[in-house]
């Protein structure tokens, strides 16, 4: 922002006693207007005048506020606000607006065009009406030496576009007023506005280079142009229904986690105050089929984060990591899946030498081979990211770059993870999530059926606990096949896989006691009734 004292509009002009006096007449006229929200039926351009009426007796300041910082084409967040903030008044009071797609496919954000202007009002602390004037304009783009135009890569017809401004017009008086209180709280509300409008994003790390093609030292080389470039993430609209309305769970645990959410979101000065990173690490665990990538959706459309899907086996080396890391941006969740099939990395942190993770040489030395699958083939890939090389990507010194981020590790085999990377500071906070039971069932029952209760209910709470039966079948169950399955069709479909997989389970209870094994040695019996 640049503030600059504008002479008088009407520099030049004989400013006799007569002409001051009119001023100050036109000035109080036209502050009474608005006091009697007269001044939209006055019209913009008696608004302009009075403005400059009124510059006679009491100089104008502006503050012009750039499209793009200081020529380069990194688009300047304050002007970005300042268009998000005047979109409404912009929408109600100007006659020529520019429009722009917004996050509704059916709404258009609006902005004024060139040589537009509103108005806007402030409370001054005694209780007076501050008027203040944005102004848009643009200028011709900057032009290199060689007749082209700035800018590459991305800037594309962007770099061919006019440079927009606002210039916001007060009176010399207001300085303090408009400077150290009026321009922070139009910021602060432009981002809830760009908040609200803004179509969340849902990222991943997956490389659409066959780099298995290319030799080692090209590969490095491209990867650090790639990553100088442009972003190692690639994006898309973020849009999955889940909502912690529609996430069936015992109400109580859901409560505490929606609080948890909560607290960490408004927690900025709390964690100012003790030192702390604004982040916050969830490790949801549990068989499949539980929802934990559903609770991950839920969280995002809670919060409104935009989702950073991490494929560690993309991930070549630490240091890549750690690019990947600073490339987040704040309000965001970043999720390792399945953290146990990601890697090797298990229960490997002594063996990573001096464990630092921090650079590539380190990597190497420790490049643990890809391992497990959950049901075929291993996880591809040549990644050579340690288990220390993550526990600093969680909790290390760069985890404290950016702030109010969610990391999110999901996994079905807690017991395999190395303590230090489920320790409290990196997963804060453990979620288990498990089989139906009762409560969950009841849920789902309002969800899918809109039933709070029926005659059949009593069944499945006396099957549920008797089996292992993971929400994602209760749901199935509960599903309408057809356009007359109504809730007690659905519900006597379900009691009937209940009853089938209790049957199954003895009958191998039955079938280990006859092979002399005992109960005690099985850890769970897991029914998948669409097998
Ligand atoms: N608690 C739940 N409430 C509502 N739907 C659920 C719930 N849990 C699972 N589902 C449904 O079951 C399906 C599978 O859930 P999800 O993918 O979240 O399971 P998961 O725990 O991530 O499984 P995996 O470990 O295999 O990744 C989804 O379609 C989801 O909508
Ligand atoms: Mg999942």
């Amino acid at each position: 922002m640049e503030a600059t004292t504008s002479s008088s509009l009407l520099n030049g002009l004989n400013s006799g006693v007569v002409l001051s006096l009119i001023a100050v007449l036109w000035t109080v006229v036209w502050q009474n207007l608005q006091r009697l929200q007269l001044q939209r039926l006055v019209g913009r351009h008696m608004n302009r005048h009075a403005r400059r009426l009124a510059a006679l007796v009491d100089p104008y300041l502006s503050v012009t506020i750039h499209e793009y910082e200081g020529g380069r084409m990194k688009r300047s967040a304050a002007f970005e606000e300042v268009k998000a903030y005047l979109s409404a008044s912009s929408a109600r009071d100007v006659r020529h607006l520019r429009a722009e797609g917004a996050k509704d496919a059916d709404k258009l954000v609006l902005s004024m065009v060139d040589g537009e202007e509103v108005s806007d009002v402030i409370a001054a602390d005694d209780n007076t009406d501050v008027t203040v004037w944005w102004c848009a304009y643009s200028t011709p783009p900057p032009r290199t030496d060689g007749g082209g135009y700035y800018g590459w890569g991305g800037g594309g017809g962007r770099a061919q576009e006019n440079r927009r401004y606002y210039r916001l017009f007060f009176l010399d008086r207001h300085r303090e007023l408009v400077i150290n209180t009026y321009l922070p709280s139009i910021r602060r509300q432009g981002r809830a506005v760009m908040v609200q409008n803004r179509q969340r994003k849902l990222f991943t790390n997956i490389s659409t280079h066959n780099w298995s093609d290319v030799d080692g030292l090209v590969r490095s080389a491209w990867s650090h142009v790639v990553s100088y470039m442009c972003s190692l993430w690639t994006e898309v609209v973020f849009k999955h229904p889940k909502t912690f309305e529609t996430l069936a769970m015992d109400p109580e645990k859901k409560r505490e986690i929606i609080d948890d959410l909560d607290m960490f979101k408004n927690g900025k000065e709390q964690h100012r105050r003790v030192g702390k990173a604004w982040k916050r690490g969830y490790l949801l665990h549990g068989p499949p089929g539980t929802g934990k990538s559903t609770m991950v959706a839920a969280m995002a459309n809670y919060l409104g984060y935009d989702v950073y899907d991490m494929e560690l086996t993309s991930v070549h080396t630490n240091t890549d990591l750690r690019k990947l890391l600073i490339q987040t941006t704040s309000k965001s969740i970043i999720v390792i899946e399945d953290v146990d099939c990601s890697s090797n990395l298990t229960g490997r942190r002594k063996a990573t030498g001096d464990g630092d993770g921090d650079d590539d040489d380190d990597a190497a030395k420790t490049t643990t081979k890809k391992v497990l699958d959950r049901g075929g083939g291993g996880v591809g890939g040549d990644s050579k990211v340690t288990l220390s090389g993550l526990l600093n990507f969680i909790d290390g010194l760069w985890s404290a770059f950016g702030e109010e981020r969610l990391i999110v590790l999901t996994t079905n085999h807690v017991e395999d993870l190395d303590p230090a990377l489920i320790r409290t500071g990196r997963m804060d906070k453990k979620i288990e999530m498990s089989y139906c039971d009762f409560e969950t069932f009841k849920s789902m029952a309002k969800i899918h059926l809109d039933v709070d209760d029926h005659e059949m209910f009593a069944a499945v709470e006396r099957l549920l606990p008797e089996v292992d039966l993971v929400p994602a079948d209760v749901g199935e169950h509960l599903t309408a096949k057809n356009p007359r399955d109504d809730a007690g069709a659905c519900l006597a479909r379900l009691v009937n896989a209940l009853q089938e997989a209790k049957a199954n389970k003895d009958a191998a209870e039955r079938q280990d006691e006859d092979n002399g094994v005992f109960m005690d040695d099985l850890n769970t019996y897991t029914v998948h009734p669409f097998n």
